[in-house]
């Protein structure tokens, strides 16, 4: 069995990875980036994090990723944390640009301390999961903005971590290459089993990704509304176009705009 054969429990059978209970998060001065922030994440889902900016998506990945602690409430890894549990996307690809596609795949593993030869075999199999087996010697700069972006998909899951945290990877890319990247990311889902949190401000993307969006608000950051996605994975062009996912693109757009105080809808 290869690190990326897990099985994918079916619903209602999923164990919980990760359990955040009623969390606060009030910054110096007083910004109450979070309030009574309560989710649990099951292996295998898909979340959302969708709201207005300033509402405190980026606040909750980073409390997730023990960058800083909660003020109230707390965060619990189903048996306990370790290093393998996380891998992390950003908007930025940010890739080292002197080293070769694969050598920025091998970070997370030297930092560790293991060396590029020992893993090699992942390394191949994370770049051969996004499509880039054959660009393993190339630099980011040969690459367009599309395959930089999956480099980073390769070098979060090549640690096969519990949970994959995405902030808005991306919001920076072109329509049609956003598109192709949510397919792969669906495809890659369902090879893998990962598990994912995956902020956006995007209502279509959230709607077509997950199997459960998370609408907040601002002021103070919090979840005002859960929007269940039953739709069947794998998904694709057919999803997309089909009357039930206009319907809950609608819901979830409605629920996004009550949100919103006046003068600030868009
Ligand atoms: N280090 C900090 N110190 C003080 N206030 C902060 C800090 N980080 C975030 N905030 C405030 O907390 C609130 C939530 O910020 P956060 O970045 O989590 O929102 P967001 O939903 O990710 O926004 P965006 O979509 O614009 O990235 C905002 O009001 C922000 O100004």
């Amino acid at each position: 069995m290869t690190a990326h054969d897990r099985t994918i429990p079916s619903l209602g059978q999923r164990d919980p990875v990760l359990r955040i209970q009623e969390v606060d998060k009030t910054f110096n001065g007083g910004v109450v980036a979070l309030r009574r922030l309560s989710l649990t994440v099951n292996q295998g889902d898909f979340i959302s994090l969708l709201g207005p900016s300033g509402c405190g998506k980026s606040t909750a990945l980073r409390l997730i990723a023990g960058l800083m602690r909660p003020t109230l409430g707390r965060i619990l890894w189903e048996g306990g944390q370790g290093s393998d549990d996380l891998g992390v996307v950003f908007q930025e690809p940010t890739l080292m640009p002197w080293a070769t596609v694969a050598q920025n795949v091998w970070l997370p593993f030297r930092l560790r301390g293991k060396s590029f030869n020992s893993v090699k075999d992942k390394i191949m199999e994370a770049l051969a999961l996004v499509g880039l087996e054959k660009f393993a010697g190339s630099y980011p700069r040969e690459l367009s903005g599309g395959m930089k972006m999956r480099v980073s998909i390769a070098r979060a899951l090549v640690t096969n971590p519990r949970l994959i945290l995405m902030d808005e990877p991306f919001a920076a890319l072109d329509e049609i290459t956003r598109q192709k990247l949510n397919d792969d990311l669906l495809s890659l889902k369902a090879r893998t089993g990962a598990t994912v949190i995956f902020v956006t401000h995007s209502v279509f993307e959230s709607v077509f990704l997950s199997d459960r969006i998370l609408v907040m608000a601002a002021r103070p950051g919090r979840i005002i509304k859960e929007i269940q996605v039953d739709a069947p994975y794998p998904r694709g062009i057919e999803w997309r176009t089909s009357a039930e996912y206009a319907r809950i693109a609608r819901e979830t757009s409605d629920t996004l705009h009550s949100t919103l105080e006046p003068g600030e809808a868009h």
